[in-house]
């Protein structure tokens, strides 16, 4: 569904990864594991459709997000939904911040024909339901805690039903009943048939969360594959050391 193939990123003249292949697919969580500074994020940036590779190129359904021009581009990139580490919410109510990223993309959808079936307050409301928090609708961005926040951040990723998820840590900075809120909600967007990937530095996350895992080191993605292959059985030495805690960076 999301792919990309044959990928190389650089930053000047610091190369982060060449000719990387990975795809997610709908209905799946995809965790992306790999020790700081890897390029995870960068990874999840070139799957947004926000930074363009060098070489190679990230498609969506088949539509190649580099070939065409930046409106068509926009339409691909309003399909994908992110979370980050930090919540950035705006300075409204938990509705307001949540209706936000669904009007958006109404406004968009209106103007190409297609409509959601139904209204937005109901949208807000169940998005706000998946994280526990349907019944704070009224409160002020600033009264929340930082696992809240977060939590609505999600919210306003999952309203406008995505096709794809992309997580950026987003439990790092969280304690772990808020940690399993999120985890929670994530596994509700995968049944939901959209596709996860979540790049996260915690393996136990990974563990509990991911359908597959893709491990990430300093040459590339060093291993994909189901969850329990990857922690148990683990073919490439680099990421069996990575996995054991052999692998010190
Ligand atoms: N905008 C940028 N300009 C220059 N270098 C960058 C930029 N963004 C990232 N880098 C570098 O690219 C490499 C990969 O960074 P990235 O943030 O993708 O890694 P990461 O695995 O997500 O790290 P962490 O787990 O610490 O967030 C790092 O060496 C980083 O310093």
């Amino acid at each position: 569904m999301l792919r990309a193939t044959d990928a190389s990123v650089s930053y000047g003249d610091g190369v982060v990864f060449r000719d990387l292949s990975i795809e997610v697919d709908a209905g799946e969580v995809l965790a992306v594991i790999g020790p700081s500074g890897v390029g995870k994020t960068t990874l999840l940036r070139l799957l947004a459709l926000s930074l363009e590779p060098d070489d190679g190129s990230v498609s969506l359904d088949g539509t190649e997000a580099w070939a065409g021009d930046a409106t068509e581009r926009l339409a691909l990139r309003r399909r994908v939904g992110l979370v980050f580490q930090e919540a950035n919410l705006f300075d409204a109510t938990v509705a307001r911040n949540v209706e936000y990223g669904l009007r958006v993309r109404r406004s968009w959808t209106d103007r190409i024909g297609s409509l959601f079936g139904r209204g937005v307050p109901e949208a807000v409301h169940e998005a706000l339901d998946v994280v526990g928090l349907a019944d704070e609708t009224r409160r002020h961005a600033d009264s929340l805690s930082g696992g809240e926040a977060q939590r609505v951040s999600f919210a306003r990723a999952l309203a406008y039903e995505p096709d794809a998820l992309l997580l950026d840590e987003p439990t790092s900075d969280l304690d772990p009943r808020n940690t399993a809120v999120i985890e929670e909600a994530t596994a509700e967007a995968r049944d939901r048939g959209i596709g996860v990937a979540v790049a996260t530095h915690d393996m136990h996350q990974a563990e509990r969360i991911a359908d597959r895992v893709a491990v990430l080191l300093d040459d590339g993605i060093t291993e994909v594959g189901p969850t329990e292959a990857i922690f148990e059985d683990p073919t490439d030495e680099r990421t069996r050391k990575f996995i054991s805690g052999e692998l010190v960076y």
